[in-house]
């Protein structure tokens, strides 16, 4: 009796904390049952066509648009931002030599990167010393990825390049050489559509960390940590290498999504907390896919991609259920396309994404307020302690 007038009593449990609201927020807004999504009130396409990825970061930490002068100032601060101490170098050498897998790399090298912050003695609570924390991470992540990435490779990194863009230079720092436009171009979009989302899980966890006033190395590390998830950002890697065993094995893609399903697997790429529809950002990465199949001639990963989607939404009824494709659905073979190590992709994601950490962690710290949630208990009570020895 007791136990059925506690639960009549308790309050609503949100496990997954699904549709709670824990904010207000200026940054992002989702309608996911009609595919939109834009920043700061700025649609994600025009974003995407117009607008260079440090123009979003902008927007993101200052909430509008930068005018000609603050663009130049900001994107110089940047650049002289990009560069690394050795010990950093030297950390990413580690790593790389004992086969570190690149989101764990970038989660230690970002750690790492506060020893070496001329701010880490800031006030807590000191806003702008957290963006200025916030440009650096935002600056140097690059660096350090493409450096892990040269080192595994046997090569020397590359230092970074203060006359290219934040997407250029860092295809350069992994290639070695300047990027063509084109690619360029698709990398930065890439960026772009990537840097924000609402409150998703690596964004949210960011911000529980920031809400306890530590500052944002901590927040920025623990938002690497949640994206590296397989159904958070780690799914874009799932998706190309989903594609890769495929086509490896002969199977027809049709048989393939159709047995997933039916053995209740989770299609990499696929479903969405907030969207029913196709994400708008998948949208704009399936033009860019295709675009880059013309280009070269081999159009089998753009095909793979469109076969799958429409026989899940159409014939196995996925569509019907609110079960789309997502932002990391396209972004596989964009990527792969550009010739980037499958395993970097969730890091570069990271690359992007701390643009909403960093934007996030600030917005909410102007009024911040501990997070703190609590759970339904529903285990045992007035247990009677035995001690060890009669158990
Ligand atoms: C950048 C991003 O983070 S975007 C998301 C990236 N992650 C992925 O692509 C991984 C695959 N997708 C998923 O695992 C999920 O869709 C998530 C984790 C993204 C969202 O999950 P939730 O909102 O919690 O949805 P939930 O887990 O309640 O799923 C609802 C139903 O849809 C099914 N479903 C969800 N995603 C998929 C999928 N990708 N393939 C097949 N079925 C799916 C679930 O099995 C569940 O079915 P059931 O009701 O019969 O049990
Ligand atoms: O919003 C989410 O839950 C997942 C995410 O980060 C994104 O789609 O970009």
């Amino acid at each position: 009796m007791a136990d059925l007038l506690k639960k009549a009593t308790s309050p609503e449990v949100h496990r997954g904390l699904e549709g709670v609201v824990v904010d207000e927020t200026e940054l992002s807004v989702i309608d996911g049952s009609v595919g939109k999504l834009c920043y700061h009130g700025y649609h994600i396409e025009d974003l995407a066509r117009h607008a260079e990825f440090e123009e979003v970061l902008y927007l993101l930490w200052h909430g509008q648009l930068p005018n000609e002068a603050e663009y130049e100032t900001f994107v110089d601060e940047m650049a002289d931002e990009r560069a690394v101490d050795e010990d950093v170098l030297q950390m990413a050498e580690t790593l790389a030599a004992s086969d570190e897998e690149p989101m764990a790399a970038l989660r230690t090298l970002v750690s790492m990167l506060s020893a070496s912050d001329p701010e880490t003695d800031a006030d807590p609570e000191n806003i702008d010393a957290a963006l200025r924390k916030g440009r650096r991470i935002t600056a140097k992540i690059p660096t350090v990825l493409a450096a892990f990435d040269r080192y595994r490779n046997g090569e020397e990194p590359l230092a970074p390049r203060d006359d290219l863009g934040h997407a250029a230079n860092f295809l350069y720092m992994l290639n070695g050489e300047k990027p063509d436009q084109v690619a360029a171009d698709i990398f930065d979009v890439a960026l772009i559509l990537h840097a924000d989302h609402g409150l998703n899980a690596s964004t949210f966890t960011t911000m529980v960390i920031s809400s306890t006033y530590a500052d944002i190395y901590n927040a920025v590390t623990g938002g690497v940590g949640a994206l590296a998830g397989k159904w958070h950002g780690g799914a874009n890697q799932d998706v190309m290498q989903t594609l890769i065993e495929l086509d490896e094995s002969g199977e027809d893609p049709l048989d393939w999504v159709k047995n997933a399903i039916d053995e209740g697997r989770r299609i990499p790429g696929f479903g969405h907390r907030v969207y029913d529809v196709k994400d708008p950002r998948a949208k704009i990465l399936e033009e860019y896919s295709e675009d880059l199949a013309i280009e070269s001639g081999d159009r089998k990963w753009y095909e793979y991609t469109t076969t799958i989607e429409s026989h899940l939404l159409d014939e196995l009824g996925l569509g019907e259920k609110g079960i789309a494709p997502n932002v990391d659905f396209y972004s596989g073979s964009v990527y792969y396309q550009l010739g980037i190590p499958i395993d970097l992709y969730t890091p570069i994601f990271a690359m992007s994404r701390v643009g909403g950490w960093v934007g996030h962690v600030l917005e909410y710290q102007a009024e911040n307020r501990l997070i703190r949630p609590r759970a339904q208990y529903e285990g045992p009570e007035d247990t009677e302690f035995i001690p060890r020895p009669d158990r």
